[in-house]
Parts: structure tokens; C-alpha cells; sequence
């Protein structure tokens, strides 16, 4: 798995503010100007193939819940669309508000969404494991899908069932067969894609960004369980929500944002 042996102190809620990496030029998130995008006739259709079996398990780290995924195989990949290796499945996990009116830490024309769904994943050909690739520019690709509030995602249902048993922060269950390809929205050939960070600690500009312009759609009550998850570890006396765990914007310092889509 990815991120298991980090416990990144400095994901306390406070990282929401200033937090930006020295000389930060690709920084992560953005807004995208749909306008100001530009249509890139080579980028390919995105192809991810991922294995259920490689599920293992939730784990509350603090300041989102991961699925996580054995990565010492190539058994979940994804590959095409602007990548030239193939990336490997580590984890995905959400960003997301107190309100629905707002947790998505991508825009698209300054619209904000009620969450957003985050899908890790690392160059196993150029490195030999997340922890080096986390390091080097060309080292992640990330997936980012919208939510947006309507009927009932039934494949996020078995996800949403386990989140009480990771209520507070470090805490872990077993999570098996769970297909992330479910959370994919139905058409993934048009998206949007550059170059940027991540938007947690280290925040290492390490990330193709690979946005979709369709969003999924997830009632109020599932939306409502992400909301029940606590930031604060079972001892702690102040218990604190697991709401906004997103990073404000940052600049776009002159990157162009392809879009694969006309
Ligand atoms: C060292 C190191 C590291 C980062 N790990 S991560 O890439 O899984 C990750 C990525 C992102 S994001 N929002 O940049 O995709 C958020 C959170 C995490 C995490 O560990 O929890
Ligand atoms: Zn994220």
C-alpha cells in the first residue's frame, strides 16, 4: 500500500491554510478555465484495468479514509490517456465540506462540488515502489472525479457500510473485493489533465492530474456517513468532524490545462 507508513503530522486541518512548497510552480488543486483549456488531439482514451482482488483494507489517517490497494503487483493499473508508463493502483480516498455547497478542492469555472473522489496511483515502470515515485516528477498519476449530490450510488453503498468502523483517526478495518472501477463515471474519455502536486504533505510536485468532466452522483444520507468520520483518535477529549478536508486553490503560475475533448 501507499501511504499506510505515513502518519503525516502535519495533515492536522491547519495544512488547509498557507501550507505551499518552496518555489511551489505546480501546485495542486486548481481551477479549471474550461475557455483557457486546450484540446489535445493525441491524448489518448484512458484505459484502467483494476483487479477487485487487490482491495485490502480502510484506514482513517487523520484527515481522510483511504482504500487501500496491494501494489507489489501490476494486477491494477492504468495506463493511456497522457501517461506514457503504466501506474499503479495504490489507494483512493475523498476530499469533501461540512455543506454540500462546497469540498471539492478542483473547480471547474469556479464551481465547487460536494466532494471529490481522489485515485492514486504510481509509475511502476520508472520506480520500484510509491515511496520513490512519490519523490520524482513524473512519479503519480492521480484521477479526480466530481460527486455530486443525487440518487444512491449502490457500488459506493459497501463503502459507506464500513466507514463507522474507521471512526477515528489510525483506525483500520479489513476491506476486500471492492471494485474502484464502480466509481468511475460512466463516459472517462473526456477529461482534463496537467501537471501538479499533491495537495497534502509533502505536497511534492510529483502529479498528472487527470480530472474527469463527468461527475458521479451520491445521495445526502451516504454523503452524511463521510461527515460522521472524525479527525481525532479515540483517546483525544474533543472529538473533531471530518468535514472540508480540502486545500485551498493555488496559482496557476502559467501551466496550460489540456482537455481531451473538443
Ligand atoms: C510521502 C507521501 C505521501 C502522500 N500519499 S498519497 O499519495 O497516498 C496521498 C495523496 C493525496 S492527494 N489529495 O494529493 O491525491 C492525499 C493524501 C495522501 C495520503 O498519503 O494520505
Ligand atoms: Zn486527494
Amino acid at each position: 500500500a501507499c501511504s499506510s507508513k505515513y502518519v503525516l503530522s502535519a495533515l492536522h486541518p491547519m495544512w488547509q491554510g498557507p501550507l505551499v512548497a518552496p518555489g511551489g510552480n505546480r501546485q495542486s488543486p486548481i481551477d479549471i478555465r474550461v475557455r483557457k483549456s486546450v484540446f489535445d488531439p493525441h491524448l489518448k482514451p484512458l484505459t484502467p484495468d483494476y483487479d477487485p482482488g487487490t482491495c485490502s483494507q480502510i484506514w482513517n489517517n487523520g484527515y481522510s479514509f483511504l482504500v487501500e490497494y496491494d501494489d507489489t503487483t501490476d494486477k491494477s493499473i492504468l495506463k493511456g490517456g497522457p501517461l506514457e508508463d503504466n501506474f499503479r493502483l495504490c489507494q483512493f480516498h475523498f476530499h469533501w465540506g461540512e455543506s454540500n455547497a462546497w469540498g471539492s478542492e478542483h473547480t471547474v469555472d469556479r464551481r465547487l462540488f460536494p466532494a471529490e473522489l481522489h485515485m492514486v496511483h504510481w509509475n511502476s515502470n520508472k520506480y520500484r515502489r510509491f515511496e520513490e515515485a512519490v519523490m520524482e516528477e513524473n512519479g503519480l498519476a492521480v484521477i479526480g472525479v466530481f460527486l455530486k449530490i443525487g440518487k444512491r450510488h449502490e457500488g459506493l453503498q459497501k463503502l459507506v457500510d464500513a466507514l463507522p468502523a474507521v471512526r477515528h483517526k489510525d483506525s483500520v478495518v479489513e476491506f476486500t473485493r471492492f471494485d474502484p472501477a464502480c466509481l468511475l463515471p460512466a463516459n472517462i474519455d473526456d477529461y482534463w489533465t496537467y501537471a501538479g502536486s499533491l495537495t497534502t504533505p509533502p505536497l511534492t510536485e510529483a502529479v498528472t492530474w487527470i480530472i474527469m468532466k463527468q461527475h458521479i452522483e451520491v445521495s445526502h444520507d451516504q454523503l452524511a456517513v463521510f461527515r460522521s468520520l472524525l479527525f481525532t483518535s479515540a483517546e483525544e477529549e474533543v472529538q473533531k468532524s471530518m468535514v472540508n478536508n480540502f486545500r485551498v486553490q493555488q496559482p496557476l503560475r502559467g501551466r496550460t490545462v489540456r482537455s481531451s475533448f473538443t
